[in-house]
């Protein structure tokens, strides 16, 4: 299930807004990167593009390639709606959908998929995703009520559990804690650190601490002013990007010297 990424060269655009200007890196099959760096460095503009989520906006387009398993996701025959089942991404704020149900929540990708199923099989997808994502303990008596009425941390693993159930090769997370109590947050982090056996995961996070705990990977982004395109300024293992980044820029990003 779990795929390397590569991105090679790649310009992301607002219209004529150069918003993030050639990177290139590789994301690990079954690790977790954490994007970091400061606000507008084009961190959630970068993570969209790897879902091709960000071209959903009008105007919106790249310039490179991401290569995932050998195929390039922007390539002419590559259908979007695929890479987004292939792609999962959690966002910032919980966002179950308000009317349905927990079954239903966790089912929705599945229809949208296109797959017929039976309701035996549906179900066992739907057991097998809130185990994954930590929270069948806490909802299997109540599968039939809405989702909006569990906790911030339950609908946040929920979406998760949406986002699994199409088994998807990629988890692309954007600052998926955010939003959420410690208590919560700790359960995520937790949650991340299981679901990278089976998943290649990026998140983007504002917090160092949470990077430095859940990430074996960490890319750091950086902007020269406004109006300036974001950058790619060093990706490594998260410890020597802790520990002994190359680049003074991140040195005084992760001691809170500025962003
Ligand atoms: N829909 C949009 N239309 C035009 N410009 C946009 C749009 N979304 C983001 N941008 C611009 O692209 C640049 C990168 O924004 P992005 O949100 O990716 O940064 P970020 O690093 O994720 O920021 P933050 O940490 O504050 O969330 C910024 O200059 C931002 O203003």
């Amino acid at each position: 299930m779990a795929k390397q990424i590569d991105v090679e060269r790649l310009n992301i655009y607002y219209r004529d807004f150069l918003a993030v200007e050639d990177v290139s890196m590789s994301i690990e099959a079954r690790s977790v990167t954490a994007f970091i760096g400061p606000s507008g460095c084009g961190k959630s503009t970068f993570l969209r593009s790897l879902n091709r989520m960000h071209e959903v906006i009008p105007g919106a387009r790249v310039q490179g390639r991401v290569v995932i398993d050998g195929q390039d996701l922007y390539a002419p025959e590559v259908d979007p709606v695929r890479v987004r089942a292939s792609v999962g991404m959690v966002f910032q704020k919980p966002n179950p959908f308000p009317t349905m149900s927990i079954r239903e929540n966790v089912a929705a990708g599945l229809k949208l998929n296109g797959k017929r199923m039976n309701k035996a099989t549906v179900d066992d997808v739907v057991e097998r995703s809130l185990r994954g994502a930590n929270l069948w303990n806490e909802v299997k008596d109540r599968l039939d009520k809405p989702g909006a009425g569990l906790s911030g941390g339950q609908q946040q693993r929920l979406c998760i559990a949406r986002a699994i159930a199409v088994q998807p090769e990629v988890l692309l997370m954007d600052e998926p804690c955010s939003a959420l109590d410690p208590i919560s947050t700790l359960a995520i982090e937790e949650l991340i650190s299981e679901l990278k056996a089976n998943y290649t995961i990026v998140i983007v996070t504002h917090n160092m601490q949470q990077a430095a705990r859940v990430s074996d990977s960490c890319a750091f982004f950086n902007i020269a002013g406004t109006g300036k395109p974001g950058k790619l300024i060093e990706v490594g293992p998260t410890t020597k990007v802790f520990s002994t980044p190359s680049q003074q820029a991140t040195e005084d990003y992760i001691s809170g010297r500025f962003g």
